[in-house]
């Protein structure tokens, strides 16, 4: 388990002032489990995104506690969470710089809000003969945890609201990486009008849950991998958290999340709310240096 999960810094002398805790940076990977190998699976968050996707109860709700717990200790990561769903992600409110429930209305508002810091962020790249933004910016990536995708570009809403939607989440998808806005999209509905193929060939990471069927897994994956015997439909119903985890320019992994207890969630809350207000932290490390 990473290190996130211990209550107390191991490396805080007793008695040093509590300020010297310090959180992490989303500049670094993301726990998010083990291989099938027993090794550790991380994910880098800066400058990409991520579709989860699999039948009801496969295990997409665990496997994006583990990104937004990550996220949520990162003190240079704002927490942008829509929950369609609405129970799903709530625990992690109180840490949220943003949490928005299953109201079309407020999602598109977030939404227009997190493209238009994507819209100045590129200004200030295009100003300064950059492609990307670097700790160096001291910008705070944005991380956009939608789960479920369907709920506001199928269920609910107009067909206006469902095509605004669905146009902002690409347009992030899209832009996003560059700028430090990180899109973690989930659905229980793997088909091509929930994800048709332009939108699921801007993720860089793609995580296909149990599918019942081999072209809903490739609708997640990408066409083709079925064939080649990396299916999610071979995961068994009662292989509950197991995934296809596929990264730009690899091959399907099959790996299995951490689980996070609802106690576990409730520690991780109550530490990334101490670091998040505690303004004297600085993340640890940093990975890309500027
Ligand atoms: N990595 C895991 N280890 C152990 N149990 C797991 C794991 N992942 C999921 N589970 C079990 O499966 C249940 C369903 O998982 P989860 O809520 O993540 O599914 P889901 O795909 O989000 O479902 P839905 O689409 O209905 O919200 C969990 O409550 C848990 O009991």
């Amino acid at each position: 388990m990473s290190s996130f999960f211990r209550t107390t810094d191991p490396r805080r002398k007793p008695g040093a002032p509590a300020s010297r805790i310090k959180g992490l940076s989303i500049y670094q990977p993301a726990h998010l489990g083990t291989d099938t190998n027993g090794d550790h699976v991380t994910v880098p968050l800066m400058y990409s995104n991520m579709l989860l996707a699999g039948v009801p109860g496969s295990g997409k709700s665990v496997a994006l506690n583990n990104i937004v717990a990550h996220a949520a200790l990162c003190t240079d990561a704002e927490l942008v969470l829509i929950d369609g769903k609405l129970v799903e992600l709530l625990p992690w409110a109180p840490v949220a710089d943003k949490f928005v429930g299953n109201n079309v209305h407020q999602a598109l508002r977030t939404l227009r809000g997190v493209q238009s810091v994507m819209d100045d962020r590129y200004d200030l790249l295009a100003r300064s003969g950059r492609r990307k933004i670097t700790k160096a910016d001291g910008l705070k990536a944005v991380v956009v945890v939608i789960d479920e995708l369907a709920y506001f570009s199928v269920t609910v809403g107009t067909k206006e609201t469902k095509e605004e939607f669905i146009n902002l989440v690409r347009d992030l998808v899209a832009r996003g990486r560059a700028a430090g806005i990180i899109v973690i999209a989930a659905t229980q509905r793997p088909s091509a009008d929930i994800i048709p193929t332009s939108l699921r060939d801007l993720f860089s990471y793609r995580l296909a849950f149990r599918c019942t069927t081999d072209s809903s897994s490739d609708i997640i994956l990408g066409n083709g991998w079925a064939s080649e015997g990396h299916s999610a439909k071979r995961i068994a119903a009662e292989e509950l958290g197991v995934g296809l985890l596929l990264t730009e320019g690899g091959l399907p992994r099959r790996i299995k999340t951490a689980y996070l207890s609802d106690r576990d969630i409730q520690r991780l809350v109550t530490k990334a709310a101490y670091i998040r207000t505690n303004t004297r932290t600085t993340p640890d490390d940093g990975g890309e240096a500027a």
